[in-house]
């Protein structure tokens, strides 16, 4: 679902990200961990064609669209509908006027959701098995922004990923707002999506221990650089490099 070689980001001429290989097959989750400036924001909008002012250079596949070579209508069919971007405060994203279902059914009428005959169902029965899907009640469609707690709006934007018939979830620190026993239910939405659905995930993510419960490899970036990747399991227990090493050292 995501293919990524020799991916190299500017800023100015300065390297942002350099990424020789990422690849993410369908219910597999890659992470990329790395403090703060190390490239992995940079790395992730990249794959949607999303940085602004980069100069961008290597090879880029999402869902099968060469995103470096697609023209913005290639860009606007993979964007939000089949690979969505989860924020780190989906909160401040939604209208706050604006009810979730309406919100949602607007979302889903613009990427012509529930029109062809491919996806059964009514809207209505559309948003209501999204909404299960994250383990939220329906009632919360009935809600204002302002009305619903971090963690279910984080799992609301996952939702509307998932009505939107999402294949590839791109979701930079997603948890990092929340508390840790939410953060353990936003993993577990993630999960269990990823084993069910066959979902593509790649998580950037600063935390090392949301990351040890989720993901199959790992890529650590450091000033923009990859310096290890390899099976979560191996990096987290028998880290090669000196920086992991620290950042493993730094876990409370
Ligand atoms: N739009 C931009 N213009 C210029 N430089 C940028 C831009 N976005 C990011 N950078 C620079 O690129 C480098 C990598 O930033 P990036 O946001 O990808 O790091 P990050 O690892 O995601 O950090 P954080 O965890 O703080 O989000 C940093 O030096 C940053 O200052």
């Amino acid at each position: 679902m995501i293919e990524v070689r020799d991916l190299r980001v500017r800023y100015a001429g300065r390297l942002a990200a350099d990424v020789p290989e990422l690849d993410v097959g369908a219910g597999e989750c890659v992470a990329i961990v790395g403090e703060s400036g190390s490239g992995k924001s940079t790395t992730l909008l990249s794959l949607l064609g999303l940085t602004q002012d980069a100069e961008i250079s290597g090879h880029v596949r999402v869902c099968g669209v060469d995103v470096l070579a697609a023209s913005p209508r290639g860009l606007r069919e993979i964007r939000g509908a089949r690979a969505a971007l989860v924020m780190q405060s989906p909160q401040s994203a939604l209208s706050p006027a604006t009810r979730l279902g309406v919100l949602m059914r607007r979302a889903l009428k613009l990427h012509g959701v529930g029109r062809g005959a491919d996806r059964g169902g009514s809207l209505d029965e559309i948003m209501a098995e999204s909404v299960a899907a994250v383990m939220l009640d329906r009632t919360i469609l009935r809600r204002y922004p302002h009305e619903i707690s971090g963690g279910q709006a984080q799992r609301f934007a996952i939702a509307l990923a998932i009505a939107l018939g999402a294949e590839v979830i791109l979701a930079d620190e997603p948890t990092s707002a929340l508390d840790v026993t939410v953060q353990a239910e936003v993993v577990g939405v993630l999960r269990r999506l990823r084993e069910q659905r066959g979902l593509a995930l790649l998580l950037v993510s600063h935390d090392l221990a949301l990351i040890s419960t989720i993901a199959d490899r790992v890529l650590v970036m450091k000033d923009g650089e990859v310096v290890e990747s390899g099976p979560a399991a191996r990096v987290l227990t028998e880290p090669a490099h000196p920086y992991t090493r620290e950042l493993l050292e730094a876990l409370p």
